[in-house]
């Protein structure tokens, strides 16, 4: 039973979710959030006074920017000077506590080396907030930090807690004095007598230790005693609708129902062993061959030696065959355009945001449910398809570049019939959703049975020879290693905490599609290769093809309600001279430890927003993974669905993927879509999946990838990485280099 209530406001961090359930975990409370820039408060003093009336407490939380900069702070910069007789108390928290420091007399500036994602032990003074605390251990995300008008200790003991005169108002609780280049930084303070108090660090973060987390009990134990002595006026029970929810009211959704006649969808199958000889490529040229008038999508985990590449993600590969009359949701981000349409008939035309659109899809796997299906199958048939990085940043409100008519952004397609080969069982299902569909489900079992791999493994050579391929445009170094300082210039002045940089390189080449994803498998075998080639049948200008070599999940969920996300963060390449004890050495470097931390702790957020889902927890905190080329620090973030919910929510929620971006993650999409010049990624940094008709989802990052639009005559590769303010540009440079490699090699034109 909550029995306190705290308002937190919000700068627009990826972190605040954390921060949430770490107040409703540690206290009794019920958290409301707002953003800094609530539009029924930030014209309007009268309102915000009464709002605040409502809570306990506020916490003002971290997020990108400069305290002094009034669109950075926003709501959070009014705390201070609130009228004698709505005051209340407060926890700043980074940025929060940054604008509490320099409203009491604190200079607010820049760190000679920002300290983003790095983990250190702090000294604190065992009274006031820290009262009863052991050894703190706190991440810090910041490039600026508060400096008392005392200055900073030049000596260790009593001077740490001494303010310089007595008209000093913010008196130290806490520093970092573990920091050569820096110096001292403080950590934490108070104010000589309001109820203000802030901390430097994030206590939230998955690496701040549990002694870090007293300080929150501390807190409210003192803000609750100071309302019961001093609060001029008691917090007051309003009626919530009072204010409205700070969110425009919701027009009436323009999305048709997706509801259909066949609610309840019938799966039918047969499961048989595979033979030994079956290779993957050779059962999709069987199934092409089999069912000339469909098409087949492939979501392939690649095997070597017989073994999947990645035992934990790569089990199942999936052939998505669909034919003409197959259901398509298409989705233009730059004119907002949803269409759905089957058969070549046009079903809805409306306008809506990304959002709405996965919404939609959502709607959509309602009414078509299953509920038996082959067990060991985690696809028993349903929307198979993308979402692009663009429409990724509608979803965060982040106005994306703008592309042409002829590149949808989410495209998704309804597939009936399947086909599911389990890797390690040596099993594989023949699915179908269509009625009376028997005589399908027998002919396609034979024809997988006999799509054993022919003598020699290599594609059917082209009957003539084919123009050499080009790149027709690629990053220059000079150029790249500018962008990784333009980054880290944003990092200096606390705009983001990491971004991740790509760039794109344009390949002219005649192979077909196929042949080159055969190539890819071969370089390259990764846990989610893909082969997906869509058109429109309204439009044949309109389509895109896809071969991926991903090796990151993005986000699963099981029919039974597990959600997981599993990020890369953190590349070491192979070459001859690198074993994995040099690489594991590497990536425990605070460098690429950080990076990783900085995504899990994104995601964690990411994760701790969506309504119906509990438990986040991180069962895998950076793992080092071994790919063919390179090696990889991988984390796992874990949560659970409430019973019957979809998991398409978090889909909603988490996107782009934040491996993709860095954090704080809208602020730094916003900042790199202008670093990378306003060029949109398109599928790359989407991501890539399915919705399955039993109630599951897996979605991978797409990376290690080429694309090609219909309507262009190149393939696009991006590749990039995360910039820190460790990062060195040459290095950057490399990894961008390493990640891009294989797809060149595959192109003939490394
Ligand atoms: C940006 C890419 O990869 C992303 C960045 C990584 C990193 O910074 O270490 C690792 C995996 C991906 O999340 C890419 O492959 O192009
Ligand atoms: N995490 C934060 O709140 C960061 C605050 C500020 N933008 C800084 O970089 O110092």
């Amino acid at each position: 039973m909550s029995t306190g209530r705290i308002l937190f406001i919000d700068a627009h961090d990826s972190f605040s979710n954390n921060i949430t359930s770490l107040l409703q975990e540690s206290l009794q409370v019920s958290v409301e959030l707002i953003h800094i820039d609530d539009p029924r408060f930030v014209l309007n003093d009268d309102a915000f006074h009464v709002f605040l009336q409502q809570f306990d407490a506020v916490v003002a939380g971290p997020g990108p920017g400069h305290p002094a900069n009034p669109e950075d702070v926003g709501l959070i910069g009014r705390l201070w000077s609130l009228p004698e007789a709505h005051g209340l108390p407060v926890l700043g928290i980074c940025l929060g506590f940054q604008s509490l420091a320099l409203a009491f007399g604190a200079k607010v500036e820049r760190l000679k080396q920002p300290r983003h994602g790095l983990v250190t032990p702090i000294v604190h003074c065992g009274e006031d907030v820290f009262f009863g605390t052991g050894e703190v251990v706190v991440t810090q995300y910041h490039s600026l930090h508060a400096r008392p008008s005392s200055g900073v200790p030049q000596s260790l003991g009593k001077d740490l807690w001494k303010p310089s005169s007595p008209r000093q108002e913010v008196l130290p609780l806490a520093w970092d004095l573990s920091d050569v280049e820096n110096g001292p930084i403080l950590m934490s303070a108070r104010h000589r007598e309001k109820p203000f108090w802030g901390v430097q660090y994030h206590p939230e973060s998955i690496c701040s230790n549990a002694e870090s987390h007293k300080l929150i009990a501390n807190w409210w134990h003192t803000a609750c005693d100071w309302n019961k002595r001093l609060r001029p006026q008691p917090p007051r029970v309003c009626n919530g609708s009072e204010f409205g929810s700070g969110i425009d009211e919701l027009a009436p959704s323009p999305l048709p129902s997706a509801t259909a006649a066949e609610r309840d969808v019938n799966v039918q199958w047969l499961s048989s062993h595979l033979p030994e000889t079956s290779d993957t490529a050779m059962i999709v040229e069987a199934l092409r061959r089999e069912c000339c008038d469909s098409n087949v999508i492939l979501l392939e985990s690649c095997v070597r030696e017989g073994l999947p590449v990645n035992a934990e993600t790569g089990q199942h590969s999936i052939f998505g065959i669909y034919g003409k009359d197959a259901t398509h949701v298409q989705y233009w981000t730059h004119t907002s355009e949803l269409l759905v349409h089957a058969g070549g008939t046009e079903l809805h035309r409306t306008t809506a945001t990304s959002s709405d659109v996965l919404r939609y899809l959502d709607d959509f796997m309602q009414d078509h449910k299953a509920s038996d299906g082959p067990p060991g199958s985690p696809f028993w048939g349903g929307l198979t398809g993308f979402v692009s990085y663009e429409a990724g940043l509608g979803t965060i409100e982040v106005e994306a570049p703008s592309t042409s008519r002829k590149k949808p952004d989410i495209w998704f397609v309804f597939v009936e019939r399947s086909v599911v080969v389990d890797h390690v069982s040596g099993r594989f299902h023949v699915q179908t959703l269509i009625n009376d569909d028997h005589k399908w489900l027998t002919a396609i079992q034979g024809t997988v049975q006999h799509a054993t791999r022919p003598c020699a493994d290599s594609p059917t050579p082209s009957p003539s020879p084919l123009p050499p391929p080009k790149i027709t445009s690629q990053p220059s170094k000079e150029n790249y290693c500018a962008k990784v300082t333009e980054c880290q210039s944003h990092l200096r002045a606390g705009l983001s905490y990491e971004l991740c940089l790509t760039a794109q390189t344009h390949i002219l080449a005649h192979e077909a599609p196929w042949s080159l994803y055969l190539h890819l498998r071969a370089q390259n075998p990764a846990p989610f290769a893909a082969y997906l080639s869509l058109s429109s049948p309204l439009d044949a200008a309109e389509g895109v093809t896809l071969i991926s070599s991903s090796p990151e999940r993005f986000l699963s969920w099981t029919r039974e309600g597990e959600v997981q996300f599993r990020p890369i963060k953190g590349t070491v390449r192979k070459d001859s001279n690198m074993t994995r004890e040099k690489a594991e050495a590497i990536l425990k470097s605070p460098k690429e430890q950080a990076e990783n931390l900085m995504i899990v702790d994104l995601i964690r957020h990411d994760l701790g927003g969506v309504p119906n889902v509990s438990n986040v927890h991180v069962p895998e905190l950076m793992q080092v993974e071994e790919y063919i080329s390179l090696y990889q620090l991988v984390s796992v973030i874990s949560g659970t669905l409430s019973p019957n919910s979809s998991g398409i929510p978090v889909l909603v929620a988490s996107l782009p993927p934040g491996s993709m971006t860095g954090a704080p993650k809208k602020r730094s999409c916003s900042l790199l879509t202008v670093i990378e010049n306003h060029e949109p990624r398109g599928l790359y940094s989407g991501v890539l999946g399915y919705m399955d008709v039993g109630g599951g989802g897996d979605f991978s990052v797409i990376i290690r990838s080429a694309f090609k639009y219909a309507d262009e005559s190149v393939w696009r590769v991006g590749a990039g990485g995360a910039v820190t303010v460790l990062s060195s540009a040459e290095g950057e440079w490399e990894e961008m280099g390493a990640k891009r490699e294989k797809l060149l090699k595959v192109f003939g034109v490394a």
